[in-house]
């Protein structure tokens, strides 16, 4: 919310909760709002990959908090902001005019607007105070044509105000996540059950230029290190100076980590939401959040730096298209990341390994070291011969000296005499603009490699993942592989924003319907039926392997592999293969590379294909087709 609009905004609510201190107690909303369902906070469940069996995935006992940025709202008679007078004034009303007079006042709605995406996003969500109990609620659309049950605490998104006859979105039973609403105005009808042909479809690259041309290109960002290296610390920082955070809910992060003598974490609470990592002092899951630089829109993605949580990392790494790699620069400290099995290390080779290729490296906490440009130099040329080998070319890493804790060097020139004397470099904001956001191949084949899968109460199920390359529209048939089953699609999501198109690049979650949900798999490609992922014998794939107990040696066999967006784009491996006599082993326990680091060179070959050579085709999907899928091949094998 921008100053202008803000002053109204407090100004209603101040006024609102004059007028019903009882009910707003539960339904004030505030431009980071989290919401709570009759009483309790309401949150997403998340997942990780099982030990036991890295193919399968687990929900955990912990969650995030929901949260919505509330731009307007209306309590009671009065209204918030100046702009939707229309929404507010005409078209809410009739919608609610069915609701009881309790449900009605203890309820705040809220209206979103993403410039960026060049939409008008509309979201409302009922907030229900404790002494209010009603489970179920019908809402007569505008127009009186759509009648739906309600259950409480619900949030919907549509692209304009013109499609407000809508079916609210409830809460998944199985994981916490919600099936996303579909306008009907974008409901798949039966007769548009088709692939979408060349000649039907509008040119991609004109479409993808109409969408987004206008807006600031976006990346997607993950932060990684060794556990404690400062990451969540140095982003929230960052976001508070961006004006991401609030003074008011920074204020309240340092009183209560302060309570929990923790005080030197309330930078990192701005990303680690739940009271499990706040109280462990480490992130566990990957942190979210969007930021904006000169030119670029950032999705930042904080991931764990603890090793128990690597599956989590990878994920995160999965999505992203560049990554800020932070050290600690602190005596001994660094050294315990990066030269004694710390994560330094593993974390860059996994994000070089899954295709990212321009890294950031904040060299952090130099507050620790009296700003010393000597520890600077040691650090960054460690890491300049490391990361070099790892396969980032030396034009493509960029080093900067900062300190998250006392904000040094992060979003303007640095103040510390010290670092003055000797660097003039630009700040982490200033690199992070720097970026070169990747070519997206839009007008490639579509493909989406699936990261997670969730069911709400609605029809259809969600699936999202990357696309990695071609768009999708709604009302697209697609192509599930390995199992080649066919799927509509029924409606599309970046960041629970409902949209006609994703392209190349983004972070999507569609609605499959015509599918059985058991049918799809984490780690499937969604593909255009015209012109799917091709079935092939061999591939040839580059090896990362981390903490293998047994050492790798030639002829070495394992059966059973799993990544994020490997899997993704290669199909599930589940079959035993093995290491051949021409591979190059550089290590015997930890990795294992070939000599041409950015291409892949080792070949592997289905050990029943070998038998039955060209007996039959394998189930495993080409891996080169395209070129971004091609480098990216990171498996990992079970140590037992
Ligand atoms: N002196 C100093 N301490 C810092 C700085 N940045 C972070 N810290 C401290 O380092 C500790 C760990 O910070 P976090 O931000 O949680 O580290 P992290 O890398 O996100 O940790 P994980 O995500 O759990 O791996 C906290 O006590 C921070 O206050 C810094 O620039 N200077």
């Amino acid at each position: 919310m921008n100053g202008k609009k803000k002053l109204p905004w407090h100004r209603t609510d101040r006024s609102a909760r004059e007028v019903w201190p009882e009910n707003l107690a539960s339904a004030r909303l505030h431009d980071e709002a989290k919401f709570s369902n009759n009483g309790s906070v309401n949150k997403d469940n998340r997942h990780y990959y099982a030990q036991e069996n890295p193919l399968w995935i687990r929900e955990t006992h912990f969650q995030r908090i929901v949260s919505v940025n509330v731009w307007y709202g209306i309590f009671g008679d009065n209204l918030t902001g100046e702009i939707y007078l229309n929404f507010w004034q005409n078209i809410l009303g009739p919608i609610l005019e069915n609701l009881p007079l309790a449900v009605y006042r203890a309820t705040a709605y809220i209206l979103c607007r993403f410039e960026r995406l060049k939409l008008l996003n509309v979201q409302f969500m009922l907030i229900l105070s404790d002494d209010v109990e009603v489970p179920s609620i019908k809402v007569v659309a505008s127009g009186g044509k759509t009648t739906t049950n309600v259950t409480k605490g619900f949030d919907l998104s549509q692209r304009d105000t013109a499609r407000l006859n809508t079916t609210p979105r409830s809460q998944s039973p199985a994981s916490g996540r919600g099936t996303p609403i579909i306008a009907q105005s974008e409901q798949v009808s039966e007769d548009s059950k088709v692939g979408k042909n060349k000649e039907n479809r509008i040119d991609v690259e004109t479409q993808y230029k109409k969408e987004r041309g206008d807006s600031k290109e976006h990346l997607y960002m993950v932060v990684i290190g060794h556990v404690d290296a400062g990451k969540s610390t140095l982003m929230g920082h960052l976001l508070f100076d961006l004006g991401q955070v609030n003074q008011r809910t920074m204020h309240k992060y340092e009183q209560e980590s302060r309570k929990l003598g923790k005080q030197s974490f309330m930078y990192a609470w701005v990303l680690d939401e739940t009271g499990e990592e706040r109280n462990r002092g480490i992130t566990m899951d990957v942190g979210r959040s969007q930021f904006e630089t000169k030119t670029k829109h950032v999705t930042l993605l904080d991931a764990p730096g603890h090793k128990d949580f690597i599956p989590n990392m990878i994920s995160g790494a999965g999505q992203a298209d560049v990554a800020l790699l932070v050290v600690d620069a602190t005596r001994g400290e660094f050294e315990t990341g990066f030269d004694f099995g710390g994560q330094t290390r593993e974390h860059a080779l996994l994000v070089r390994s899954l295709g990212v290729t321009q890294l950031a490296v904040a060299i952090n906490k130099l507050d620790t070291v009296s700003w010393s440009k000597e520890r600077f130099d040691e650090i960054s040329q460690k890491l300049k011969t490391f990361l070099k080998q790892a396969g980032f070319r030396e034009g493509d890493v960029t080093f900067v000296p900062c300190s998250g804790l006392t904000g040094q060097n992060l979003t303007s020139k640095p103040t510390e005499n010290e670092l003055l004397t000797w660097y003039s470099g630009p700040c982490l904001l200033e690199v992070i603009d720097s970026f070169r956001t990747p070519d997206r191949s839009v007008s490639k084949p579509f493909r989406l490699s699936v990261n997670d899968i969730f069911k709400g109460t609605g029809s259809g199920f969600c699936v999202s993942g990357r696309v990695e390359t071609g768009s999708l529209n709604v009302g697209d048939r697609v192509m599930v592989c390995p199992s080649r089953e066919l799927s509509n699609v029924k409606s599309l999501f970046i960041e629970d924003l409902s949209q006609t198109v994703v392209f190349a690049g983004d972070q999507a979650t569609v609605t499959l319907s015509g599918i059985e949900m058991q049918n799809v798999s984490i780690g499937n490609v969604l593909c255009d039926p015209q012109n799917p992922v091709q079935v092939s014998s061999k591939f040839q794939a580059r090896i990362v392997v981390f903490n293998l107990t047994v050492p790798i040696t030639k002829g070495f066999s394992r059966q059973g592999m799993r990544t994020t967006r490997a899997v993704g784009k290669v199909g599930r491996l589940q079959e035993p293969c093995e290491f051949p006599e021409s591979a190059n082993i550089l290590s015997s326990t930890s990795v294992y590379i070939n000599e041409e680091f950015s291409k892949p060179t080792i070949s592997i070959c289905n050990q029943e294909d070998k038998e039955n050579a060209g007996a039959k085709q394998s189930r495993l999907q080409e891996l080169y087709e395209f070129p971004e899928s091609a480098p990216t091949s990171c498996l990992q094998l079970p140590s037992t």
